[in-house]
């Protein structure tokens, strides 16, 4: 929105008003006259200017109660006041209640000229603000969530489409990589947002508790059930359940969850009773719920039941650009929560954070920063971040997350050699050693897992 270059002139003397008109002209602005308070009040009104130079001492209404009254309606109005000598005080006390600046009468032009620039310029700069701010809030922030990588606007884009609906959906990424906190969105901006938001973690029960924590249970359905429980589902009527860590449900759940997903009724554990129930389901996995589904591990009718509406949440290493926008808002958050002034972050310790991998994604910045900001005396650099700095240096192993145990060793293995070939230069027999194993051997690995050009060039210099 850009700003309007009107100029309101407010004084009673004529010859202080063709003056003022002709110098602002000259500058480009369009001038209008008013010759006392009561007048530039009427003026404001109906022209709204970007800026009004007005005299203190006029008759009718003076300069400072039409400051007053134009500053309670139109408060982003600059206003530059114009005294003479005896009355400077006045205007510095107008100055402390919000007024932009003020003329020492007689002003040159040139003195003129500069103010009223300032002054645009300071309007035309609390407006680009305030556009960036609505901007900040509207694309690098949806509800709680942030980030204003590529990847995440198009989360914004999906979360925004699908929270008015009912549809399922299924929520995909590394573990502290924000899942949940998409789920609470979308619930918080849908029609259900005055119902619950029930959460429930699919891998934290064995399969006989989780049914019944799922499905509820009636009175002696087992020894111990000495009363009737509701499950997560009935608790969820008219909200949201969220099935976090989908990817756990033992294959027997597998087909109680399918049928309420294509019906809405189920049964509780020991009961006859059909109970229908108004639930919208949200999944979330940090498993590669396809692989699984290949794998025989997970039933194929179910994750497509699920996979309605597919959202993927890289994780943070990816979206490299999210992180200032992170440490930013982390930063002030504990600061604020520790009563403490808000550090500053050098530019070598944002680079750190930059280059880390952050295996435990967006929850272990937050856990990094909380800690910094409390044992910080100001200063946040690469030396109170002892952990990242040793960890950047030499690249971590990643655990893969999914795969069976032999594929996830070998996964391990290959980076366990990649590294020691790096830090050996490619020198294959160093790197032998250093993990004490054969020459052979290593060849032979190097070769399985693709790493040949790890040392190429320096092989033929040192053999
Ligand atoms: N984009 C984001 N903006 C603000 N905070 C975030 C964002 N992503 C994650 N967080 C914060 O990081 C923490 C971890 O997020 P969350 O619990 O949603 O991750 P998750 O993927 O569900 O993890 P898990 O798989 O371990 O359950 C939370 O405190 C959350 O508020």
């Amino acid at each position: 929105m850009a700003i309007n270059n009107r100029i309101l002139i407010v004084d009673d003397e004529l010859s202080v008003r063709r003056l003022l008109f002709e110098v602002a002209r000259r500058a480009g602005y369009e001038a209008f006259l008013a010759e006392n308070g009561q007048e530039a009040i009427e003026q404001t009104k109906e022209i709204k200017p970007a800026v009004i130079i007005m005299d203190i001492k006029m008759p009718v209404m003076d300069g400072l109660e039409a400051f007053e009254r134009i500053r309670a309606d139109y408060p982003d109005v600059a206003v530059i006041l114009m005294t003479a000598h005896g009355t400077v005080d006045t205007a510095v006390e107008a100055m402390k209640r919000g007024a932009f600046d003020y003329l020492v009468k007689p002003s040159n032009v040139t003195e003129v000229r500069i103010v009223l620039e300032r002054a645009f310029q300071m309007r035309r700069l609390r407006e680009e603000v305030a556009a960036l701010r609505h901007e900040v809030q509207n694309k690098y922030q949806l509800g709680n969530i942030i980030g204003k990588s590529a990847v995440m606007q198009q989360v914004y884009k999906t979360v925004g489409r699908v929270a008015p609906t009912n549809a399922t959906v299924l929520i995909t990424g590394e573990s502290g990589s924000g899942k949940e906190l998409i789920a609470k969105t979308i619930h918080n901006n849908s029609p259900r947002r005055d119902g619950p938001f029930i959460k429930v973690n699919c891998g934290a029960l064995p399969e006989g508790l989780m049914e019944s924590e799922l499905f509820g249970y009636e009175k002696g359905a087992f020894t111990g059930a000495v009363g009737r429980k509701p499950g997560r589902f009935e608790l969820a009527h008219q909200g949201t359940l969220f099935l976090d860590e989908v990817g756990e449900l033992t294959p027997p759940l597998q087909v109680k969850l399918l049928r309420v997903l294509q019906e809405r009724e189920f049964e509780r554990v020991g009961g006859t009773e059909t109970i229908k129930v108004d639930v919208r389901i949200i999944a979330a996995t940090n498993r590669n719920l396809e692989e699984m589904v290949h794998k025989g591990l997970f039933r194929e009718d179910l994750y497509y039941r699920l996979k309605v509406v597919p959202i993927h949440v890289p994780p943070l290493r990816e979206r490299v650009e999210d992180i200032p926008l992170f440490v930013d808002y982390f930063v002030r958050r504990f600061a604020a929560e520790a009563h403490r002034e808000v550090p500053y972050v050098t530019p070598e310790a944002m680079e750190l954070f930059k280059r880390y991998h952050w295996p435990g994604n967006v929850r272990e910045l937050a856990n990094v920063l909380e800690r910094a900001v409390i044992m910080s005396s100001g200063v946040i650099g690469v030396q109170d971040l002892p952990g990242l700095t040793t960890a950047a240096a030499s690249p971590a192993i990643v655990i893969p997350e999914t795969g069976t145990l032999r594929e996830i060793l070998h996964q391990v293995e290959k980076q366990v050699i990649a590294r020691a070939l790096k830090a050996h230069h490619g020198n294959r027999v160093k790197t032998a050693q250093a993990l004490d194993i054969s020459r052979r051997a290593l060849l032979y690995k190097i070769e399985e897992y693709g790493l040949g050009r790890e040392g190429e060039e320096e092989e033929s210099a040192v053999e």
